[in-house]
């Protein structure tokens, strides 16, 4: 038999005292074909297209990279953030120790200032491409952080010049970046607008600045189509995941711990936080009622976290659903030698590699935490290749997607995100979002505030 790509063990989901009953299969199987059914109605209909990404057709991208890389570029600036970002570094750091890469990319993602300082610090901005994603166009931190690196391009290169080293992705249409791009004739992508921002990994979005680096894109999408081959069957199949995880936190496992076991993958548990998190965390269903739903992710990162989260997640509230991640082989390898100074406890270690350590310790942890009742599966990457990354983003996006129709929500949209940065425009000075200025005015009462050291 061939080795799996990506394996799924829910083994530990079931043998535990408060964990899914044995027939959760049957009991969820109708509910299960007809997410499929609406989730394949949505991506028929073209309202839904991430399920449609794998089919695209990449030569022309291909081209245009190999085109771009022969000009002599040796870095590139990625501007966006959230979906726009996570997942062109999910990417690049589960891929990226295997890599060499064509071209050196660096994040501008959060508004902090020596995180930019020190990128500028990095490039020579002379032979720098500036690649702006923003699905919308408007968003606060990307638009600013663009400002500041075109105008150092600007100012070191020429208006001219350095028009032509941005290249922005965007809505084909809409929004603000798009109407600058025309303005300055900057070379664009588009974002399709079916596609939302943390669904878009497989679009424009990372494809162009991974291409760029000199990934492996195509490998990626085909990684991913092998996921959706078989139309609704492996669907279903998905749709049952989703399942596991809704009844759980109908038992209250209200939390899923994603705890990946190697450094590289920290990035695919980023990335997976933030799609989870904004799909599924809703204050109302579909017909309007007030539900309050969500599961809450949290990272953890093995074996670093056994020193650290575990002791909690062992002994404190069994609230949590606990997926391991973790890959099957890596690129390199170390071996602890022998030595006749190792101390007697720790001979066991000799001539074992790190791989084969750390494994151990997820399984430990795992067979740990089971025997405490605390539900836990499996997820591994037999490599961190294209197919295999592009295998598990696919499959959590369409996890994600049928657990969004399992619950009865829209899990493509993020009303919740929109006030703070309304507030936010408004302290700093949009003529159209002072409405809520005048709460924050008032100066916290002294019962209800600290200071130190104190008066
Ligand atoms: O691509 P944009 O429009 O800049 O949005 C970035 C991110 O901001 C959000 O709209 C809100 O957090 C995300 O959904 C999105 O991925």
């Amino acid at each position: 038999m061939r080795r799996p790509m990506l394996s799924y063990d829910a083994a530990g989901l079931f043998d535990v005292e408060a964990g899914l009953p044995s027939n959760f299969d049957a009991s969820w199987s109708k509910r299960c074909q007809a997410a499929v059914e609406a989730l394949q109605q949505r991506t028929s209909s073209g309202e839904l297209g991430f399920l449609k990404l794998p089919e695209q057709n990449l030569g022309q991208l291909m081209t245009w990279a190999e085109g771009r890389q022969a000009e002599g570029w040796t870095d590139q600036i990625v501007v966006g953030i959230g979906g726009s970002s996570l997942g062109t570094r999910a990417v690049l750091e589960a891929m990226g120790p295997a890599w060499i890469p064509a071209i050196r990319t660096h994040f501008a993602e959060n508004l902090d200032p020596v995180s930019l300082e020190a990128t500028l610090r990095r490039v020579d901005l002379a032979s720098t491409l500036l690649v702006v994603v923003t699905k919308s166009g408007t968003t606060i931190e990307t638009m600013s952080q663009l400002w500041i690196l075109y105008d150092a391009m600007v100012r070191q290169l020429g208006q001219v010049q350095a028009d032509r080293q941005v290249i922005a992705i965007t809505d084909p249409e809409r929004g603000a970046l798009r109407a600058l791009a025309r303005e300055r004739d900057w070379e664009t992508h588009a974002v399709p607008p079916n596609v939302g921002g943390r669904f878009s990994v497989l679009t424009a979005v990372s494809l162009v600045p991974l291409a760029l680096a000199g990934y492996d894109v195509e490998a990626l999408l085909r990684g991913a189509a092998l996921i959706v081959r078989q139309g609704t069957r492996d669907l279903v199949g998905l749709a049952h995941i989703s399942a596991q995880h809704i009844a759980l936190y109908e038992k209250g496992f209200g939390q899923m711990v994603m705890m990946a076991y190697a450094d590289r993958l920290g990035g695919l548990v980023d990335w997976f936080r933030q799609l989870w998190a904004e799909s599924l965390g809703k204050a109302r269903d579909r017909s309007g009622q007030l539900v309050n739903v969500g599961i809450t992710p949290i990272k953890a990162m093995g074996a670093v976290d056994q020193h650290s989260q575990v002791q909690l997640y062992m002994e404190g509230p069994n609230d949590k659903q606990l997926l391991f991640v973790e890959t099957a082989s890596h690129p390199v390898g170390f071996q602890v030698p022998e030595s006749p100074a190792m101390p007697e406890g720790l001979r066991h270690l000799q001539g074992r590699g790190i791989d084969e350590i750390l494994r151990a310790e997820a399984r430990g942890t795992r067979a740990a935490l089971s025997r405490a009742q605390r539900p836990t599966a499996l997820w591994r990457l037999e490599s961190t290749g294209a197919p295999a990354v592009g295998g598990f983003l696919m499959s959590w996006m369409a996890i994600t997607a049928l657990a969004g129709e399992l619950l009865n929500i829209d899990a493509f949209d993020q009303p919740g995100v929109e006030l703070g940065k309304i507030i936010a425009h408004g302290l700093l000075g949009h003529p159209k979002h002072g409405q809520f200025l005048d709460d924050l005015e008032s100066t916290p009462s002294e019962s209800h505030f600290s200071r130190w050291p104190a008066d």
